[in-house]
């Protein structure tokens, strides 16, 4: 044995057997006693004892022992050190730190890869808020006997969504090694709140000296993401400023289901001309041709008109269409600063639509600066941006009301703060600025002069033809639970999780309506005839679609001709059993359901309710075209009550 030649060699002294001395070891098996000694403290007296009590030798045991512990100690340290080393000169890596789509991106492929799906270490993650796996669970078990619907059973049986927990995963792709490094670390914490927060960090490390194949990876994660996301919209807000990232951060919120254009209930002329407008905007050789004649490559719009006539719905409709991400900044943002709104433009993507959601309401004050700032200098203000008097009371009363932070004090953006985060040197180019307000009238006229205003479009009540399309769409069943871009959320739905389950200061303003929600489905496209009250007067482009008649009789025709189909709820004995029937939407053929739709149009005058009002009638009887027809008159009368008294609450619904 190699270990008793070397042991002999060495001469290495006798193990200490009975504790009378040293004496010479016949083989190495056998560490000297001064060894062992100096791993465990009284081996000698310990080993003697039980040679004498039991008649047996442990040194060859500890012995083995120690040195095994030995060998796997130097082992690893040698291990550690050549990987290190390897890491450090033989391999490539790239870091995504959470605050980037890609980070969403990555962990939702790497959860799909036979890597996560067969390690042994994986995160659960659940939130029963969360539409997630929604379609995976059976509907109807969640009814209970009187066919009420509980959302917590429902939920329940949603499975969680897998993911790799922090630490080291090994995966192969396309026959390269990859290694993916999940991990956390704290963030330095705020030093006004005392609040700290933990950042996530992805590492992805390759073989070799150059990090070629990991961009082609990234490339192709990224590229399937988008796939996926064709048919979504993502909207995008402010990030929270307490999260100790710099301000100016934007965070996606969510992503929705595009809104198809034919779903906002507009004259088709019109609408093609705004879609032809930002198509030639956004077409690639437009920065070059703006370029060359010294004009900002910039596009604002102003949508303008009564509550509830689809200004938000066209936005979302625009995104979706040219895929675009939407950002909404809200100036009511009581921690807005004008620094703040700037850095927030510059940090915009080269192409994009803002939103800047009802305008009037957000108490902009034209201040006597403004005017010659306007004109004169075209600087990026910053924090200490001027405040008009009035501006800064407004800002210290807001300051005292929070306990008086000097920082506050600085807050609310003042008109210029806003023209100058517009189009002020520091503002990107390339987004298209979409402005909305109820109140035109009350717009400053800096504010919507061309050049930040470029086509103003105007909203109006909803006409016949408006109103027949809200009503065909509507009970539609074409689309019905099929639609793709549903289906395409539901593939995304785990990034739509890690994106909600995110803290989100600014969530207590996401009352923003794109109509997606309550959308019934996509409707068929309609024969946009040419309307002849359709206008553009200097650069306002008045949307009116016009008139249609109204075939009454025709209804006779298709009367009686189709039964609902009425599911009965389990139990007939309950009281609230009649409440809780599901009905089926009637099966109308589309023809049926234009004429059905003129017909519903025809009992409601024009320019009188807002598109959201008829669509809300009609949700309350959303599978009931026939019921709508028949109460759309008394609702009608209850409507023209409320609005002669001016009321809000309305009788009738
Ligand atoms: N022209 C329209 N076509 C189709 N749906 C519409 C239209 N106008 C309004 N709606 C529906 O009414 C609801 C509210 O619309 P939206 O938020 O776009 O109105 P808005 O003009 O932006 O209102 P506000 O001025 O109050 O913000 C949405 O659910 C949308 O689907």
């Amino acid at each position: 044995m190699a270990f008793s030649k070397l042991s002999r060699k060495l001469e290495l002294p006798q193990t200490h057997r009975n504790g009378t001395g040293p004496s010479m070891s016949p083989n190495l098996t056998e560490l000297p006693t001064t060894i062992l000694e100096t791993f465990i403290p009284g081996y000698s007296l310990i080993s003697g004892f039980i040679l004498d009590v039991f008649g047996f030798d442990v040194s060859i045991l500890v012995s083995a022992a120690v040195i095994i512990f030995a060998t796997v100690h130097v082992g690893t340290y040698i291990w550690q050190r050549v990987y290190s080393w390897f890491r450090q000169y033989l391999m490539s890596n790239i870091y995504i730190d959470d605050g980037d789509d890609l980070f969403d991106s990555i962990l939702s492929w790497i959860g799909e890869q036979q890597m996560a799906k067969k390690s042994r270490s994986i995160k659960a993650v659940t939130r029963y808020s969360q539409i997630s796996n929604e379609d995976e669970a059976d509907e109807n078990a969640a009814l209970d006997e009187h066919g009420i619907f509980h959302y917590g059973k429902y939920a329940a049986r949603q499975p969680p969504r897998y993911e790799p927990y922090f630490g080291v995963h090994r995966f192969w792709h396309k026959g390269s090694l990859y290694i993916f490094d999940r991990s956390r670390r704290e963030v330095q914490s705020n030093p006004w709140t005392g609040r700290g927060s933990d950042e996530e960090l992805i590492k992805l490390s390759c073989i070799g000296r150059s990090t070629n194949p990991l961009r082609l990876l990234l490339s192709d994660i990224k590229a399937r993401s988008l796939q996926k996301q064709e048919s979504l919209t993502n909207i995008r807000r402010p990030a929270p400023k307490d999260m100790s990232r710099r301000s100016g951060a934007w965070d996606r919120v969510s992503s929705r289901p595009s809104r198809p254009m034919e779903t906002v209930s507009l004259d088709k002329e019109q609408k093609a001309r705004i879609v032809a407008d930002i198509n030639e905007y956004l077409h690639p050789a437009s920065p070059r041709w703006y370029a060359s004649r010294g004009i900002p490559w910039r596009r604002g719009y102003l949508f303008h008109g009564p509550p509830g006539t689809g200004k938000s719905s066209l936005s979302f409709a625009l995104a979706g269409l040219f895929g675009l991400d939407i950002y909404v900044i809200s100036l009511l943002e009581p921690t807005l600063t004008e620094g703040d709104l700037n850095r927030l433009f510059s940090n915009l993507p080269r192409r994009c639509i803002v939103l800047l959601e009802d305008i009037d309401t957000a108490g902009l004050l034209r201040d006597e600066k403004s005017d010659k700032d306007e004109d004169t200098s075209r600087t990026a203000s910053d924090d200490d941006a001027q405040l008009t008097a009035k501006d800064l009371a407004k800002a210290l009363k807001t300051a005292s009301r929070k306990g008086g932070k000097t920082d506050d004090a600085k807050q609310g953006i003042s008109l210029s703060g806003l023209l100058n985060a517009i189009d002020g040197v520091a503002s990107h180019e390339g987004r298209v600025l979409v402005m909305t307000t109820n109140h035109p009238e009350k717009l400053d006229e800096a504010l919507i002069r061309p050049g930040r205003v470029d086509l103003q479009v105007q909203f109006s009540l909803a006409t016949h033809e408006q109103m027949r399309d809200i009503f065909v769409r509507m009970y539609s069943i074409e689309f019905d639970g099929t639609d793709a871009s549903m289906r395409s959320l539901r593939e995304h739905h785990d990034q739509g999780q890690r994106m909600q389950l995110k803290d989100h200061r600014t969530s207590s303003n996401s009352d923003i309506d794109d109509g997606l929600t309550d959308e019934p489905g996509a409707t068929t496209a309609h024969t946009g005839e040419k309307t002849s009250s359709d206008r553009l007067v200097n650069g306002v482009l008045k949307v009116r679609p016009s008139n249609v008649a109204s075939p009454l009789s025709a209804i006779a025709k298709i009367n009686g001709v189709i039964k609902p189909n009425i599911a009965v709820s389990k139990s007939p004995t309950s009281p609230i059993t009649p409440f809780l029937a599901r009905t089926e939407t009637e099966q109308l053929s589309p023809a049926q359901l234009r004429v059905m739709g003129d017909a519903f149009a025809a009992k409601l005058p024009e320019d009188t309710f807002s598109p959201a009002e008829v669509q809300g009638f009609l949700l309350i009887r959303k599978k009931e075209p026939r019921r709508a027809l028949e109460e759309v008159d008394d609702w009608r009368t209850g409507m023209m009550k409320a609005k002669e008294k001016k009321s809000k609450v309305v009788a009738v619904q």
